[in-house]
């Protein structure tokens, strides 16, 4: 379970680029639900999101992952909650430019100590079940948009994670990716997996189990 508690976020507080981006936000989800978050542009969702997957931290308020409140960790305890229990599916893709399909996807694994060959060895599998088993060494610029964005899902999936987060996944991709993608996600929660989408697509709302819908950085 995810649990947010009065959670504010302010960009540049107390400088004339403040941005109030985040207002007593108070959201639970459980685990192994599947949340979508909509609202307009600006309002807030990429940040709640950065905050739940724990690559930002709240200006105040609390987060707890099953009952762990994980606004206390220090950073590098944060990197490892990250690493090992959550995947991340970014709007423009996040690869690493120059380095292979299979490099990409199992980058993740490199800090776990796992050795090359174990990591080609689920990437492929992995790309395999993304269709992009002819494409495990091409780099990223050799890719199409929906085929980057299969390697990014991928990535996300590498270390089985617990908690998926996903910033406007189908923003960038055509309409079988997406669909694709769709039925990936659906696959995941089925095998335990908690979701955790901002999406404007309102086929989201037909596959999420609840929808939240951000304001002026407010849940509505
Ligand atoms: N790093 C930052 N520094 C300062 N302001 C920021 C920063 N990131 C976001 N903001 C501001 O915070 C507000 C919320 O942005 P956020 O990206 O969370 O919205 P969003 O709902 O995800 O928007 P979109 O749907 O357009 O992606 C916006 O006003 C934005 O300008």
């Amino acid at each position: 379970m995810i649990r947010m508690e009065n959670i504010r976020k302010w960009y540049n507080a107390n400088t004339k680029h403040e941005v109030r981006a985040v207002e007593e936000v108070n959201l639970t989800i459980a685990k192994n639900s599947f949340v979508v978050l909509k609202g307009p542009s600006g309002s807030g969702k990429t940040t709640l999101l950065n905050i739940i997957g724990t690559l930002d931290r709240p200006t105040t308020g609390k987060v707890f992952i099953n009952e762990e409140e994980i606004t206390a960790f220090s950073d590098i305890a944060l990197s490892v909650l990250r690493r090992e229990k959550i995947g991340f599916i970014f709007q423009d893709f996040m690869l690493i430019p120059r380095l292979p399909s299979w490099e990409n996807v199992s980058y993740p694994l490199i800090p776990v100590g796992i050795g090359t060959k174990e990591r080609f060895k689920r990437a492929k599998t992995l790309l395999d079940m993304m269709d992009l088993g002819e494409r495990v060494t091409h780099t990223p610029e050799e890719l199409s948009g929906g085929q980057q964005q299969r390697v990014a899902i991928a990535r996300a999936l590498i270390n089985n994670p617990g908690i998926i987060i996903a910033d406007e996944p189908t923003s960038n991709i055509d309409e079988e990716t997406c669909v694709k993608l769709m039925n990936t996600l659906i696959e995941l929660k089925n095998r335990g997996a908690t979701i955790v989408v901002a999406a404007h697509d309102p086929r989201f709302k037909e596959i999420a189990d609840e929808t939240f819908t951000m304001r002026n950085g407010r849940l509505q």
